[in-house]
């Protein structure tokens, strides 16, 4: 299926649906924009799943449980998600960044991805309130093979990575990005370029003029940044707010009225076509 809009939604990770428009022109070192507001810190997925799953095994809601659940099924309604794939080679950094940029620190010790982990991290941007569902994918090979068709379900954007210290990961982006093409995603499914380990200046081999080079024939934004420094760490979050702006601003389904009926949820769609986003 390829992917037309993002989506409001309040189903589990993967059940998102939607894209819109590719990348265009180049960006290095961007900064967040100052109209952009992180709400939250990092929200692993794995504990919402687990608070939602208890919550269904209490006893029978009180009168005033219920109403808390239809206000926050209501909010939870009007938070559109969206998803972010981040692939590459194993090694170059992709837990990093997205530790990075959900938990704002940068891991003392990682593993290599098994299959995939999900971070999300709710921000505001013009005073919408949206949440970054961040799915870091495994680079090896044996690590994601049956996951594969998971990653590319209804994906909103995807970021490649690669390690601008091994040239291998950067010549091995065509095989992603043909990877990623083969699963169908739409050519108007945004996709960046991140350059990650710019802290180690001494042992760059990827100049920064060939992979703009590439990433403007790819039409993809280019960041080139550091999962590992904390100076770089907005640059780190300019990746991931850079789309969801870029999401935002396109048309797309809105479930905004939600109405009950006989203790049902009824959604009507809207399209909203305005943006000021800035990025
Ligand atoms: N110097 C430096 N090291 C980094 C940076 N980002 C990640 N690393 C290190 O690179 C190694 C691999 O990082 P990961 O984030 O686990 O790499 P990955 O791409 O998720 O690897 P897989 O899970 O196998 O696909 C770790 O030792 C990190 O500490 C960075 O920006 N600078």
């Amino acid at each position: 299926m390829t992917n037309d809009s993002p989506e409001e939604e309040t189903r589990a990770p993967g059940s998102g649906r939607g894209g819109v428009g590719g990348g265009k022109g180049m960006t290095r070192r961007n900064r967040a924009d100052d109209n952009v507001t992180i709400l939250t810190s990092s929200m692993d997925l794995h504990r919402v799943g687990r608070s939602r799953a208890s919550s269904s095994t209490d006893p029978a809601p009180s009168i005033t449980s219920s109403v808390d659940l239809s206000n926050s099924l209501e909010l939870s309604i009007q938070t559109r998600i969206f998803k972010i794939i981040v692939i590459g080679d194993s090694n170059v950094g992709k837990t990093c960044l997205t530790f990075r940029f959900t938990g704002g620190s940068f891991p003392d010790k990682t593993e290599a991805t098994i299959g995939v982990d999900f971070r999300e991290k709710a921000v505001e941007i013009e005073g919408e309130t949206i949440k970054v569902q961040v799915w870091d994918t495994a680079g090896q090979e044996r690590f994601r093979k049956s996951m594969v068709e998971h990653y590319y379900r209804n994906v909103h954007a995807v970021v490649f990575v690669y390690d601008v210290t091994k040239m291998a990961s950067f010549r091995n982006l065509q095989t992603w990005i043909e990877e990623c093409n083969g699963h169908r995603v739409s050519a108007s499914v945004p996709r960046v370029l991140v350059g990650n380990k710019c802290d180690l200046v001494d042992q760059i081999q990827v100049p920064s003029n060939t992979a703009l080079k590439f990433a403007d024939s790819h039409n993809m934004l280019l960041f080139e940044t550091s999962a590992k420094d904390p100076r770089e760490s907005q640059n780190v979050d300019s990746i991931f707010m850079a789309l969801a702006c870029r999401l935002k601003a396109q048309k797309s389904l809105l479930y905004r009225d939600v109405e009950r009926e006989d203790g049902r949820v009824r959604l009507t769609q809207q399209t909203e076509t305005k943006s000021n986003c800035p990025c």
